[in-house]
């Protein structure tokens, strides 16, 4: 099967996160926490910069990896690096996404995230 490896940041503020809803393609309306595909040569954490800077126009920094979730999609199983991280300049510009929220933990549950997310939900807010 296709294998797909990813990084993604959630970005924090104040006690609440930073989440995504995609605005094309096959997930088109799910949420997720920004992020993308590595690049050969890239570090995990040099994607992460890139891919912020290039969906959301702001520089981050990366502050402590979270977890990695693995997770099997009908086409593809996903490889998703997290890392907690917090905005170092920069206004989150959705040039790619159609919306964007901050959720505290107790509203975390209440969007509709990608398969792969809800494993990093949890995490989040204590259950695993
Ligand atoms: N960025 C991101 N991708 C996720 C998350 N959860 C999840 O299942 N995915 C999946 C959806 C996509 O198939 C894949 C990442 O693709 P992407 O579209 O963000 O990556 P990309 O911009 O580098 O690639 P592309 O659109 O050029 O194909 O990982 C998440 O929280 N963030």
């Amino acid at each position: 099967m296709k294998q797909i490896e990813v990084v993604a940041a959630i970005i924090c503020r104040e006690g609440k996160y930073f989440a995504t809803q995609r605005g094309y393609g096959e997930f088109k309306d799910c949420w997720e926490f920004p992020g993308g595909k590595i690049e050969a040569g890239e570090s995990r954490e040099e994607a992460l910069k890139r891919e912020i800077r290039e969906e959301l126009d702001t520089e981050i920094s990366v502050d402590t990896f979270l977890t990695t979730v693995e997770c099997d999609y009908p086409a593809f199983h996903l490889t998703m690096h997290c890392f907690l991280c917090s905005v170092r300049s920069g206004h989150l510009v959705l040039k790619e996404h159609e919306n964007a929220t901050w959720l505290n933990r107790e509203e975390l549950g209440s969007v509709d995230w990608l398969p792969a997310d809800v494993e990093v939900v949890k995490e989040l807010v204590g259950e695993k």
